[in-house]
């Protein structure tokens, strides 16, 4: 059985070669298309990072988007998760501001902070800042992809970026925030503005994607991880256009698009009709009612509470099966946390989880 619209739609012209011969073994990229592998495939949000000491000690000296800038470093550190873990996708390693930066937006990421803006984005002015995204800005991100696709051997790699809404709030707030208060005032007051700074920052995030599916990703995460903060109704009118494009833009090129966001359960049905394959759902709503919510024809990822890793065994091992028991109502399942791996989280849990999820 085969819902999804992935598995059967034509290489785009020109396109670089697929790993056409993971396509029907990967279990990930079968979920993602709508089948059901042999068995529930798994991976972690943030698995690569804060969570290994080998990362860590990696990253002792060099700062984070520094880090995203040197393939060696990006390829390492990307790999280091399939190593302990052997999960059924790598995500690959970078951040959602690094176009940004790319395009010569002034962020930097603080410890403890994250993503900080020196010259938030509040007028029109302030929007020729945002030029677009060319290949030759992100060179690294290309070197990288190719060597991790020679490394990865039958894994497949999932590359991402930061929808617009997500991208929007950090350069209009300057910073994280809670409320998006600036973020909600532009939009309500300055519409044409908006929808300007969105479409610049969809057009970035596109050719972001697009320069890590040319080189060899197999799979695109769209992370939307504030969209949750807006009521249905503002997000199909202020974001759902700019979502869609970006995710529009890959609708030819035989791969699945992933589409995240975090306190999303009023959104879930209006996310996966932007054009997702699979829509990844937080831990706040259970899959098998997000896939009511979702509707027919589209895969889910989640969703176990990042927490639950802190539970005794037992509970741990009950919560992962209840997980994938209410996964099975969607045509695929992919096995994930609701949100990232928390840094306290005990390596050796995750580890566990992957081969409980395996064993169902
Ligand atoms: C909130 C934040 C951002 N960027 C950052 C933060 C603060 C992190 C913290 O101090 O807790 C900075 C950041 N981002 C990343 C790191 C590396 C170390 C680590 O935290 O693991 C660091 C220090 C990797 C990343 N950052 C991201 C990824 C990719 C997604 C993944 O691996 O699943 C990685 C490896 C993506 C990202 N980046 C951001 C968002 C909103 C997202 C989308 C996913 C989400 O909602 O968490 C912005």
């Amino acid at each position: 059985m085969s819902l999804g619209n992935t598995a059967v739609a034509p290489p785009r012209e020109g396109a670089p070669p697929r790993r056409r011969d993971i396509v029907a073994t990967s279990p990930f990229l079968r979920a993602a298309a709508g089948d059901r592998p042999d068995r529930v495939p798994v991976w972690f949000m943030r698995q690569a990072g804060r969570v290994l000491p080998e990362y860590r000690a990696l990253r002792a000296n060099t700062a984070m988007l520094d880090s995203c800038r040197n393939p060696d470093l990006v390829t390492e550190i990307t790999l280091q998760p399939i190593r302990r873990f052997r999960p059924d996708a790598a995500i690959f390693f970078s951040d959602i501001v690094l176009p940004l930066a790319a395009v010569g937006v002034d962020v930097d990421i603080v410890a403890g902070v994250g993503p900080v803006v020196a010259h938030p984005v509040r007028s029109r002015a302030d929007l020729d800042i945002l030029r677009p995204l060319e290949p030759d800005d992100v060179p690294y991100v290309r070197t990288a992809v190719g060597s991790l696709i020679r490394e990865l051997g039958t894994t497949p790699l999932i590359g991402f970026a930061g929808a617009p809404f997500t991208l929007a709030s950090y350069l209009i707030e300057g910073g994280p925030s809670r409320s998006h208060i600036r973020t909600k005032a532009l939009m309500y007051s300055e519409p044409e503005l908006w929808h300007d700074l969105l479409g610049r920052l969809a057009d970035i995030t596109a050719a972001f994607l697009r320069v890590q599916v040319d080189a060899g990703a197999d799979a695109v995460q769209l992370f939307d991880s504030w969209a949750g903060a807006l009521s249905e109704d503002d997000y199909r009118r202020y974001v759902a256009p700019h979502s869609s494009r970006v995710l529009a833009a890959f609708a030819d090129d035989g791969i699945p698009r992933i589409h995240f966001g975090v306190n999303t359960g009023q959104l879930l049905g209006a996310m996966g009709e932007v054009g997702a394959d699979v829509v990844g759902v937080d831990w706040r709503v259970p899959l098998d009612e997000a896939v009511k919510r979702i509707g027919p024809g589209r895969s889910v990822q989640g969703n176990l509470d990042p927490a639950a890793v802190f539970a005794p065994g037992d509970l741990l091992a009950e919560k992962v099966r209840d997980v994938c028991r209410r996964g099975a109502a969607a045509p695929g399942h992919i096995f994930n946390l609701g949100h990232g791996v928390l840094p306290e989280s005990d390596p050796g849990v995750l580890a566990h989880i992957v081969d409980l999820v395996h064993q169902f």
